[in-house]
């Protein structure tokens, strides 16, 4: 059972601030309440985006790279030392299993800000040499400067993986934060908070506001004038609200949104390990994570023996509270977020798919039945153009599709108005060399899935997003370029 309801303040100026307007914090496991959140309104959403200009012009604004490396160093200390609360929290929000909030979430976390603590510290720039007309030797070199305030917009499905994702390269390179977290995860949000502060991070360096997207923070926050840059993760719908709110004022924008990811599977696998992939592909985060699989494609010589080992899999799922032991899978976020899974579940009965495994929601006998649980599901026998094979549905579902040649897969694949992850399973690496680059997304996994080196670019095509972060492609976006020409 959850412990007694909290309350989930504001943080603003380096005070927690409350707000007579809150909401409720539901626990997707069993329905009952966590607690409140305090909901900002378009006033305190201003004062966190003047706070964060302030800042700029204070301590905040005067600190070195390597001072911004201490400190990022310092939160990834005070988010370890409080790792368990962390974990509890975002167990809390979203009922994944425990061992996943462990291992990825909060681990993610500290990744996160320990990662780009190095990169700024070791982020040299660029200068060039040239003989100017006038026999002069000239050299122009550059210098990275922040935006100044820049609006963070964290999703729900991994909360503190992604707001971490922004906020330490956004800081890192001398950026105030004004961070609005989804209303289905305000708690891993407000403990980041309550870290900055025991870390002593200047005040107005980071912000963090409670509340919803439209008339409420999330549109006040974008609108705000006296924001720099705009970086969101989400819904692809939400992402081309937001950039047209970007356009006034002609703001930056760095969106990761939605996919409808494919994992092509060869004949020629390692059948236990692509197997194996497919299940953490398709299912992970009750397949709540925007890289997973929902179209699996696999070579006719194996694929009825594919879909079998893929269901016996499936079933094998252990579907429970996040603390069991060797659960596998949680819950949805929430209510709201399972009517629209089942709604395709629906959905694909009516487009006349056949139902291999899964479709309905799991009967507990207890609690949970008061939960967003649905069951993991595989599909298969619809048509490419299948409502269910290419919209996103962010649930535990997946369509298996066989295919016969490289190039078929290859246009089927590249048939989506998403483009940003592809997962491929197959022992021939001149095939996998060949093939990949062939993918129109902007990450092609071979032989394993979302296992990251976060010095890489990582970002989407089409409507899976604007943009790449990870590594230096962070610092450029959370910086501004100034390049200065030196003639003697
Ligand atoms: O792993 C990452 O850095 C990342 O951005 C993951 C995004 C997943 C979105 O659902």
């Amino acid at each position: 059972m959850n412990p007694s309801p909290v309350l989930l303040r504001n943080y603003i100026a380096g005070e927690f601030v409350t707000t007579k307007t809150t909401f409720a914090n539901i626990s997707p496991v069993d329905g009952t309440l966590i607690g409140h959140v305090c909901e900002a309104d378009a006033d305190l959403v201003d004062r966190a985006v003047r706070a964060g200009k302030a800042a700029q012009q204070g301590p905040w604004g005067q600190y070195s790279a390597a001072q911004r490396a201490q400190l990022l160093h310092k939160i990834a200390d005070g988010i370890e030392r409080r790792f368990d609360e962390f974990v509890a929290a975002e167990v809390a929000d979203t009922g994944r299993p425990v061992h996943q909030a462990r291992t990825l979430d909060i681990a993610r976390g500290v990744a996160n800000f320990r990662t780009f603590a190095e990169l700024i510290n070791q982020a040299g720039n660029e200068c060039f040499e040239m003989r100017a007309a006038d026999g002069s030797d000239v050299f122009s070199f550059s210098v990275r400067k922040p935006h100044g305030v820049v609006a963070i917009i964290s999703p729900w499905n991994l909360p503190m993986l992604l707001l971490t994702w922004k906020v330490a390269p956004a800081m890192a390179c001398g950026n105030s934060v004004v961070i609005k977290p989804s209303e289905d995860t305000p708690s891993t949000a407000t403990l980041l908070a309550e870290v900055m502060h025991e870390a002593g991070v200047p005040e107005g360096a980071f912000n963090l506001v409670h509340g919803f997207g439209p008339n409420s923070a999330g549109e006040y926050l974008t609108k705000h004038p006296d924001i720099d840059a705009i970086t969101f993760t989400g819904e692809s719908r939400t992402g081309a609200t937001i950039m047209k709110v970007a356009a006034e004022g002609v703001r930056d924008v760095s969106f990761e949104l939605g996919g409808k990811n494919a994992a092509v599977v060869f004949a020629d696998c390692d059948f236990d390990a692509a197997v194996a992939g497919v299940i953490r592909s398709s299912f992970t985060n009750s397949g709540q994570v925007c890289l997973c699989s929902e179209r699996v494609y696999v070579e006719r010589p194996i694929f009825d023996r594919f879909v079998a080992a893929l269901k016996q899999a499936a079933e094998n799922l252990k579907i429970g509270y996040p603390d069991e032991d060797g659960v596998n899978m949680g819950s949805l976020i929430s209510h709201k977020h399972r009517d629209k899974v089942m709604a395709y579940f629906d959905l694909a009965r009516d487009e006349g798919a056949e139902v291999v495994t899964g479709g309905g929601i799991p009967n507990f006998g207890d609690e949970r039945d008061r939960g967003a649980y649905v069951q993991p599901t595989i599909w298969t026998g619809l048509p490419d153009d299948a409502r269910c094979v290419r919209e996103e549905i962010f649930g535990p579902v997946c369509h298996i599709a066989p295919f016969d040649t490289e190039e078929e897969v290859i246009r089927r694949v590249n048939d989506s108005a998403y483009g940003l992850a592809t997962a491929v399973w197959t022992r021939d690496l001149r095939r996998a060399h060949s093939i990949t680059r062939k993918f129109h997304v902007g990450m092609v996994w071979v032989n394993t899935w979302f296992l990251r080196d976060l010095r890489t670019p990582f970002g989407g095509v089409r409507l899976s997003g604007i943009g790449r972060e990870g590594g230096r492609h962070s610092l450029d976006f959370y910086s501004e370029i100034t390049t200065i020409c030196m003639h003697p």
